[in-house]
């Protein structure tokens, strides 16, 4: 039931494998988030963390093969446990921008027609009206020729109006969660920054909310409230976005550091060694090989979730502001992907 005091969301301790050759192996383990009512929440992590693997599992959209074997979701007091759960809030109250926009639009009918069929499906109104609220929609996101965009196919169009399109059609509803998986890569700063204040105004009142996946640490200093950073399937760090970045978890730090180098035009400090890919032996916390506070405990033991100020922390060696490389915190959407 709902209730106003209740997350939006919740994930609890969700596990999800996929089907690999010798095997399942786990893709995400034992994620735990929540977007409160009114927040924008970012994720983030390096390529192969499990940022669109969690965006997939509250979604009820994984791959083929890939199985949620663990944990809940629970969206407005609701737990999404079957596939019928979905079907009533797709599109409607919950709306997705995924990664490859080209891909996901339909190549078939003219992104008019998929943007009036998904308004007519959450709201009584006319043809006529839904395409008006369409072409509003494309507008307000910045398109200029929003009519010829409306009756052009995907192909027909740049990948930055695909995605433009693709927004359109999650925030068509007015849903009360949207999750969107690096909306605006790719984009110029200008119409990046048009997207993400017009997300961030649409998502953080009448107790909606959204979880923003990106590459860009700079896109979550400037327009989510509380940040999730992911490693190896699992959340490492989560809370205060000013938080997160000033101190805590060293791989959180790490990001930090290259993401700040960037903007400054500097070269950034790598950090060493490569993520694990799904199905490698881990022992110990999943970043002490790459970490450079880790000790022999880090080694052996895998840290569980603990409070650190107001983040919840897997570090037995949470590090203190300016104990490791990083010049403050990332201020603004450049080129600052990590
Ligand atoms: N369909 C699939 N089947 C099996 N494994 C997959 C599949 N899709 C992704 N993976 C693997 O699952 C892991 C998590 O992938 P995911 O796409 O969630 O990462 P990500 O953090 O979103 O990365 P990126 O930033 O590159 O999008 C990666 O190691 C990836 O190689």
């Amino acid at each position: 039931m709902s209730d106003s005091h209740s997350a939006l969301l919740e994930m609890r301790d969700v596990s999800v494998t996929v089907r690999g050759a010798g095997g399942d192996v786990p893709v995400l383990r034992d994620v735990a988030l929540e977007v409160g009512r009114g927040e924008l929440v970012g994720v983030v992590g390096e390529t192969g963390a499990g940022k669109s693997f969690t965006a997939r599992a509250v979604l009820g959209l994984l791959p083929h093969g890939a199985q949620r074997v663990s944990g809940s979701v629970v969206f407005d007091g609701t737990e999404l446990d079957k596939p019928r759960a979905y079907a009533d809030l797709r599109g409607t109250r919950m709306g997705f921008v995924p990664q490859n926009p080209r891909l996901a639009l339909d190549p078939v009918f003219t992104v008019g027609s998929q943007l009036v069929a998904v308004i007519r499906r959450g709201q009584r109104t006319s043809r006529k009206q839904a395409r008006a609220r369409g072409i509003a929609l494309l507008a307000d996101l910045g398109v200029h020729e929003p009519e010829r965009v409306m009756r052009s196919y995907a192909h027909q169009l740049s990948g930055g109006l695909c995605q433009r399109a693709c927004i359109a059609i999650a925030l068509a509803n007015d849903p009360e969660l949207v999750i969107a998986d690096e909306p605006t890569t790719g984009l110029d700063v200008t119409v990046q920054r048009q997207i993400l204040d017009l997300l961030r105004s649409q998502l953080v009142r009448d107790g909606r909310g959204g979880l923003l996946i990106t590459h860009d640490l700079g896109v979550i200093a400037t327009w989510c409230d509380r940040v999730a950073v992911m490693y190896a399937g699992r959340v490492v760090a989560v809370g205060p976005v000013a938080d997160v970045l000033r101190e805590g978890h060293p791989y959180a730090q790490g990001l930090k550091g290259i993401a700040v180098a960037l903007e400054h035009g500097v070269e950034p400090v790598a950090i060493p060694g490569t993520v694990p890919t799904p199905g490698d032996q881990i022992e110990g916390c999943a970043f002490a090989p790459r970490c450079a506070v880790a000790t022999d405990r880090c080694r052996a033991d895998d840290p569980a979730p603990r409070p650190y100020g107001d983040q919840l922390v897997r570090c037995h060696h949470p590090v203190a502001d300016a104990e490791l490389p990083g010049v403050g915190r990332p201020t603004r959407s450049k080129e600052v992907g990590v």
